[in-house]
């Protein structure tokens, strides 16, 4: 299913507290069913207590392939941190390249795993995706009349991205009577919009925002409309009505063909969001991030031969075919400046740009003072320049940054965020330089799995303040201690860069430079003076 069509759609949130009254006839109080549940939920503590785990049910259809349907809902609660429980509407036989076949479940088992679930366990949010027929519905809407949710968030599937129906036009009745008037969210695409709306036409973002408050009257409280498949906008525009305000949310339309599953995951993070106690808005913001982001990092993935992939929603695979570190991109590191840059009346990434022309092997982006966003934003970049360029982009301190970028690691110091820390959040397949000034402190980089060092400042430097220097016999030192490879750092630029690489350490992989490069009139020049020098010297070595 694309983005847009197949999967889940939501609009913003109220507290859920203001969802209760609205919530239907309400048999059981949430103390009731805390009290009523089976030892199968949640997690005990040590001590025996329970502990909360926030849940989405999600009821929806099964997607062989794996893309979309309960598998992304089951996906996308593991990514967002919430437990998820399954009912499964249909089973469907499908790929990449559509759907070959569908196996609708019957309804009395599709009410027997209704009942199995929320009998026992605490469901806070409910989810919806294929919804295959007008019984499904019926049979659902009594099972919520029954036991209390939180909220209920209906994503309208109706047709998959390869424009396999899902859910025929009877559907819309059912969803229009039943199912609407008690929903806290819907996500429709714009086909599903206007298909909820008798065939309306849907196809601007003015389109939408009349659609978003038309759906509203139906019953749900909150509506977004998702514009994904709007004609000609470079950005991702969706529409989000809450009953008062419409509010268009933008995002950047990454450039992929692995869209399958975006629906489906958009709706059930939203829900997880939700029942983690987030209002709807902010729910419906992280969403949108959340699916960039895995878009953005899944954008060169390749699971299957069909026009549309599955991305990857824990943003793991892909690290595993990549080529592992190869230290020698550690040669000619370029370490920005943004004081320098703003010196030089330069944007980071024509700065990046230059020291690659000139021959920089990595890239670290440097920037003390930037904010979150704006950092953010300058990383991506550059990323696109070093990713289209074949340069590995670090970001020195903020792995927080590195995440949101997909860069290719990040470089701490000794007081930043731990090694160890900085591998359990970014994976095993992301590079991860640490400085070291002593011999201990190069032992304990590679047990923390550290994947180089930089040893400095090899020589008095303006551009670090209090920055011990430790001299030729430092680096020495910590490149004989380890079996790391090493960068030098600290005061080098085309004078004194050849003498570093004659201490003829083989791990001593190549130095990193600050102001020889980025404190110069020509960035290229300069750098490939540098790499000139420093090819010269190593050839001598040889
Ligand atoms: C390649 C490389 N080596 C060392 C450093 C210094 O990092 P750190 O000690 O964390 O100091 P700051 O750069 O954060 O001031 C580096 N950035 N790069
Ligand atoms: C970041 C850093 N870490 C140790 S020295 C140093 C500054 C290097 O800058 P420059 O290359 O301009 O001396
Ligand atoms: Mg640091």
């Amino acid at each position: 299913m694309s983005s847009n069509q197949a999967c889940l759609r939501l609009s913003p949130y109220q507290t859920p507290i203001s969802i209760l009254p609205r919530t239907r006839i309400i048999t059981m109080s949430c103390k009731a069913r805390q009290v009523d549940s089976g030892s199968g939920s949640p997690l005990l503590a040590g001590d025996g207590s329970r502990t909360r785990v926030p849940h989405v049910m999600t009821v929806a259809g099964s997607d062989s392939g794996a893309g979309a349907g309960i598998q992304a809902d089951l996906k996308a609660c593991g990514a967002r941190g919430v437990y998820c429980s399954t009912v499964i509407t249909a089973v469907t036989a499908q790929n990449t390249v559509g759907v070959q076949g569908v196996h609708i479940v019957p309804e009395e088992f599709l009410a027997q795993q209704l009942d199995s679930v929320m009998s026992d366990m605490e469901v806070d949010v409910v989810k919806t995706g294929m919804l295959p027929s007008k019984e499904i519905v019926r049979i659902l809407c009594r099972a919520l009349d029954k036991a209390p949710v939180r909220a209920l968030v209906v994503d309208p599937v109706m047709v998959s991205t390869s424009g396999d129906v899902l859910a025929g036009p009877a559907i819309l009745t059912a969803f229009r009577e039943e199912l609407l008037p008690v929903a806290d969210l819907i996500t429709p695409n714009l086909k599903e919009a206007s298909a909820l709306l008798d065939g309306i036409q849907v196809k601007t973002v003015a389109d939408m925002c009349s659609a978003a408050k038309l759906l509203h009257q139906m019953g749900p409280r909150h509506v977004l409309v998702k514009g994904g498949d709007l004609p000609g906008s470079f950005d991702a525009v969706d529409v989000y009505f809450d009953g008062k305000e419409i509010h268009e949310l933008h995002s950047a339309r990454v450039r992929t063909k692995n869209t399958h599953g975006t629906g489906c995951t958009l709706a059930s993070s939203i829900a997880a969001e939700v029942a983690k106690g987030s209002s709807m808005l902010p729910a419906i913001k992280a969403s949108k991030q959340y699916v960039e982001t895995s878009l953005l990092y899944s954008k060169d993935i390749s699971i299957g031969n069909g026009p549309q992939g599955p991305f990857d929603h824990f943003l793991r695979l892909k690290g595993q075919r990549q080529q592992p570190f190869d230290p020698n991109v550690l040669f000619l590191y370029a370490v920005t400046d943004s004081g320098m840059n703003s010196k030089w009346n330069r944007p980071i990434a024509n700065a990046v740009r230059e020291a690659i022309e000139g021959g920089a092997t990595i890239v670290q982006l440097r920037e003390k003072h930037a904010e979150t966003r704006d950092f953010i934003e300058m990383a991506k970049s550059c990323m696109e320049i070093c990713r289209s360029k074949g340069v590995p982009l670090l970001i020195n301190d903020r792995v927080d940054i590195a995440l949101a970028c997909d860069a290719d690691g990040v470089h701490v110091g000794q007081s930043d965020m731990p090694v160890r820390t900085a591998r359990s959040i970014l994976g095993p397949e992301k590079i991860i330089g640490v400085s070291c000034k002593t011999t201990e402190q190069a032992q304990q980089a590679w047990l923390d799995g550290a994947d180089y060092i930089g040893c400095g400042g090899i020589y008095p430097t303006n551009t670090k303040e209090n920055n011990i220097t430790v001299g030729l016999d430092g680096l020495k030192a910590v490149c004989l201690s380890t079996k790391l490879p090493v960068v030098a750092i600290g005061g080098i630029g085309i004078s004194n860069a050849p003498a570093v690489m004659k201490l003829r350490l083989p791990n001593l992989k190549g130095v990193a430079v600050v102001s020889a490069l980025f404190d110069r009139e020509c960035i290229t020049g300069e750098t490939k003076r540098l790499q000139e020098a420093l090819t010269i010297a190593t050839a001598y070595d040889s």
